[in-house]
């Protein structure tokens, strides 16, 4: 598999003295969907913002389709489409005048027969006449990947593509994002859903204090972090949890009013069925069952604070 976008030692330090990147080196290979996930302030937009001409890095190179951002930027750009963070419209602006703007931008001459393809592929083609303004969020947020890619782009980036916006959205837009990668777009994400991750990436990375700890193909990733904790309300408080349940791994919790268990979503056997079967045996009285997948921060705990030597890549 070979790389369109070679990073190599990339650090970046703002004038007031943050340092957002500190020295990250990542190859991303053609043709696949690569999410970074990190809390906020990683340095996720301070990369993907250094990659698209945006910022300048303090050190360190990057290269797109072999092409030097820096000696080489024009070149380079013209591969990059960008989705950023927010959505900026022009309120009045209709669709179709919106996508060529920006096509103009990018210094490419008029294509309508491809405009027009794009905007049928992000079902945008009925709306091409309508204003911004006039758009739901879903629509809002397509527009911007038909700007994003209206110069047919290599590359293209999505910062936070599904921040805030409800799950009927999110699945929305995970499907065009499948859709465009099917076309062969490369495809770089940003999120702070580990949802979004597992739906649709190849490979995520995870970046945190301007570092990247680790880049895994996503099974890989899942398989070791796919942690689920089931807690357990109880109807009476419970003086001391029996030795054969705190042998299985379970701890009780809030005042002796709940227990917890972390289990391997990915094994065989989670265990809790017979976990359940032993707190009837001991007549433990259950309220209500809830489970929750680990999140991104509770990885981050992991990756940073238990074992930082084993998972770095
Ligand atoms: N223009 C800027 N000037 C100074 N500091 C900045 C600037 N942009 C970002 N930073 C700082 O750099 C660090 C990395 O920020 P960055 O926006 O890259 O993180 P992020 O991972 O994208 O975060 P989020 O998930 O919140 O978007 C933060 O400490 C941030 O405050």
């Amino acid at each position: 598999m070979s790389a369109i976008i070679e990073i190599d030692n990339l650090s970046k330090r703002y004038g007031s003295g943050t340092a957002a990147l500190n020295g990250v080196s990542l190859n991303i290979n053609e043709g696949e969907i690569l999410a970074l996930l990190g809390p906020n302030g990683a340095g996720k937009t301070t990369m993907i913002s250094i990659i698209c001409g945006l910022v300048t890095p303090t050190g360190g190179t990057v290269r797109v389709g072999g092409h030097d951002i820096r000696k080489d930027w024009r070149a380079a750009r013209k591969m990059i489409g960008l989705v950023p963070q927010e959505i900026l419209l022009e309120p009045f602006e209709k669709v179709i005048d919106c996508v060529r703007f920006t096509r103009g931008l990018y210094g490419e001459g008029p294509d309508e027969a491809y405009l027009e393809q794009l905007l049928r592929s992000l079902a945008l083609w009925d709306k091409r006449d309508a204003r911004t303004r006039e758009l739901s969020g879903g629509m809002k947020r397509r527009v911007l990947i038909a700007k994003a890619l209206s110069h047919r782009p290599k590359v293209l980036f999505l910062d936070e593509p599904t921040a805030g916006v409800d799950v009927a959205l999110r699945r929305e837009m995970w499907q065009v994002v499948r859709a465009l990668s099917a076309q062969g777009v490369t495809i770089i994400l940003t999120t702070h859903y580990l949802e979004e991750a597992e739906d649709m990436a190849d490979r995520i990375g995870v970046i945190n204090k301007g570092e990247i700890l680790l880049v895994k193909p996503k099974a890989e990733l899942m398989g070791e972090f796919g942690k689920k904790r089931l807690t357990i309300d109880l109807y009476e408080p419970l003086a001391e949890l029996p030795e054969a349940l705190a042998e299985r791994g379970m701890t009780l919790n809030g005042n002796g009013m709940q227990l917890g268990y972390d289990y391997d979503t990915n094994a065989d056997r989670t265990g809790i069925a017979r976990l359940l079967g032993d707190l009837t045996q001991h007549g433990i009285a259950v309220r209500d069952v809830a489970t929750k997948q680990s999140n991104l921060e509770e990885i981050f705990m992991a990756l940073v604070e238990d074992k930082p030597e084993e998972v770095r890549a």
